[in-house]
């Protein structure tokens, strides 16, 4: 399922927070979005998602404008797992998961057996079976995260989009979790901080600077050395698995703020 944005932009607090953002996701791709903080990340994905309305340019999910879609028909097509969501603290996680069903069910199409097996398997995934039955507000962080992401996985989206989705979890399902990404029959497009993780699951990223897209296209094009120093402050060596030829990026200094600030 593609999804597309033409010369998107955001104005809040008096300002283009986000501006001439163009870009074509194709289906099955997995698009990492990277920026430093307060680069516009969040800012994009709410808008791709359809939960804000853009203030110029729209957004079009398989060629249809997002503003002539209700959300109950974007909700059959797209999941968006949000950074630091919420949900009704009484909810046992499998009620939680179970809404994900919400946009394929109507008084002719009730939650039946078919619904519980995807839940199922969507608990499985993120390894949040043994917790289906906790309230919602007994789960740590990380395992708010990992159930948030089985709803999401419950609505069998053509396309998901994940802010931040690693936050919060450990490196066993950080890792498990990016792998499921990637071999799911999905349009992924996720915000990360960690540029190893866009390299290494990505096929392509966009890199925000100030809300205005830096650089688009397969990590190792954009993830150089250079462009980290210049957009980041970072200094990086690239490092070539020479078993699998893997690329990965190894942290050699930072530029502290006090040197760059006016
Ligand atoms: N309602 C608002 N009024 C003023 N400024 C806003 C508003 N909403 C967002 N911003 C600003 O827009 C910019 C982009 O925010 P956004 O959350 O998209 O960044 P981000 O790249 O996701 O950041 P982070 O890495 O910290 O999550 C930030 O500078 C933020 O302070």
């Amino acid at each position: 399922m593609s999804l597309a944005a033409e010369n998107l932009g955001r104005d809040a607090g008096g300002r283009a927070i986000l501006d001439g953002v163009s870009l074509v996701v194709t289906p099955g791709e997995r698009l990492g979005i990277i920026g430093p903080n307060g680069s516009g990340k969040s800012t994009l994905l709410r808008l791709l998602a359809g939960i804000d309305r853009p203030s110029r340019g729209e957004v079009t999910l398989e060629g249809a404008s997002m503003r002539r879609l209700t959300r109950r028909a974007i909700a059959r097509r797209l999941a968006f797992v949000e950074q630091q969501a919420e949900t009704a603290e009484r909810l046992t996680v499998r009620d939680a998961v179970e809404l994900g069903r919400t946009p394929h069910l109507d008084a002719l199409r009730p939650f039946g057996p078919g619904d519980t097996a995807i839940v199922n398997a969507a608990l499985a995934r993120v390894d949040m079976s043994p917790l289906a039955d906790r309230l919602w507000h007994t789960l740590s962080g990380g395992e708010r995260q990992r159930a948030h992401i089985a709803r999401a996985l419950a609505q069998e989206p053509g396309v998901l989009l994940l802010d931040e989705p690693t936050n919060h979890l450990d490196i066993r399902h950080q890792i498990a979790l990016l792998a499921l990404i990637r071999r799911l029959p999905v349009t992924a497009v996720m915000a990360l901080h960690d540029l190893n993780h866009a390299s290494l699951y990505c096929d392509r990223v966009l890199l925000l600077r100030s809300g205005r897209v830096a650089a688009l296209g397969p990590p190792a094009e954009v993830l150089t050395p250079a462009t980290i120093r210049a957009v980041f402050g970072v200094e990086v060596a690239v490092h070539i698995d020479p078993e699998d030829g893997a690329r990965s990026l190894l942290v050699k200094g930072h530029i502290p703020f006090e040197e760059t600030q006016p």
